[in-house]
């Protein structure tokens, strides 16, 4: 009998994939950091049982319908905003993304955006490989304490109650906004809950760990960033549209927010050319929250297993619902 067919839409080192060979035939684009071309991915999907993919592919009703054998798509990220998941349905193709395994991970650098934003972390490191170093200043660099200060959340979901975890260890008060009120998370994380015009005008530092939906789309905008403090340290580590890039821009140049750690942009791969790269108050990253050798073996692993449990008859283990 055949094995069920994979395809995997960027090359992912044959180590990870051993333990799935002797039950799946397993094909890939083989290029790491360059997207497969939709033509091929066309043609590839045309004879697959499951597609393991990454953020940036859509997966839509017009690839679907030329996957006629397709029965999952594992998503290789927890936000499945490139998925429409109707389309799915109606396809009878199971969806299924990696929640859990990368919380902490991207809560980490979360926290490392917070205070590479507050403590002026990048400009300082370019500064000294260019060479401009010359005697100890008693004000060069200086930023913001983050101790003591007011940490605004919005989304308090797996990520963002590890972001509340590590900011009780910088003694921080914490506040969060989320879609619905979470009591058990306030008495575990000793976090307060708020309204979401009070959290920007109350908090020190934000952010944002929501996931991209019609109702998240843009809801960072010129409003909200007037509404904040003019010492905020805004963070985005959900998705780039939840914010209005050009309100963001607007705020930071103006001084109507200090500064911004960003690691997801409106429109993902961005060039040095960006209004935000431009800005020596806006550190960014290219989108690596949950980028740890371990968490990113975790999230492999997964979604393999969720490929071999639904192409075998049985339940995908993170099905998204
Ligand atoms: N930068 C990166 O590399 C990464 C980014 N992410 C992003 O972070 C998002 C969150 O991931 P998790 O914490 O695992 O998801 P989650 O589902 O556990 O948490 C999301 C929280 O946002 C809340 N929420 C949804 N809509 C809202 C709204 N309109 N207003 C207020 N709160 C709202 C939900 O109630 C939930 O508590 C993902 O969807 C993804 O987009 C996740 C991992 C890595
Ligand atoms: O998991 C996600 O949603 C990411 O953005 C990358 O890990």
């Amino acid at each position: 009998m055949s094995k069920p067919k994979v395809y995997i839409t960027r090359k992912i080192d044959a180590t990870y994939l051993k333990a799935y060979q002797d039950q799946l035939e397993i094909r890939m684009w083989e290029k790491e950091e360059e997207a497969v071309p939709k033509e091929t991915l066309y043609q590839e999907v045309a004879d697959a049982d499951a597609l393991f993919a990454v953020l940036s592919d859509t997966i839509d009703e017009d690839l679907l319908s030329q996957a006629p054998h397709l029965k999952v798509v594992a998503n290789m990220a927890v936000g499945y905003d490139n998925i429409d998941l109707a389309a799915c349905k109606a396809h009878d193709v199971v969806a299924t993304n990696t929640p859990d395994v990368l919380s902490e991970t991207t809560a980490d650098l979360g926290f490392l955006l917070m205070m590479a934003a507050a403590r002026r972390l990048t400009e300082a490191n370019d500064w000294v490989k260019q060479d401009q170093w010359q005697s100890w200043a008693p004000f060069y660099f200086a930023g913001t304490d983050i101790q003591g200060k007011t940490l605004g959340i919005v989304g308090m979901g797996r990520i963002g109650e590890g972001i509340a975890k590590r900011a009780a260890g910088f003694d921080m008060n914490i506040q969060y906004h989320n879609r619905s009120r979470k009591k058990d998370a306030e008495e575990r994380l000793h976090a307060t809950y708020v309204d979401f015009d009070e959290l920007l005008q109350t908090s020190d530092f934000i952010v944002t760990v929501v996931p991209h939906t019609a109702e998240t789309d843009k809801m960072f905008n010129q409003t909200a960033f007037e509404k904040m403090k003019s010492s905020a340290v805004f963070v985005n580590i959900s998705r780039g549209k939840v914010v209005d890039e050009e309100a963001l821009v607007h705020a930071l140049q103006t001084g109507e927010i200090r500064s911004a750690g960003l690691d997801v942009f409106e429109e993902e791969p961005i060039g040095a050319d960006h209004p935000l790269v431009g800005l020596k108050n806006a550190v960014c990253l290219p989108h690596i929250g949950s980028a740890s050798v371990e968490t990113r073996t975790k999230m492999i692993h997964l979604c393999m297993d969720n490929i071999e449990a639904v192409v075998s008859g049985k339940e995908a283990i993170t099905p998204i619902s």
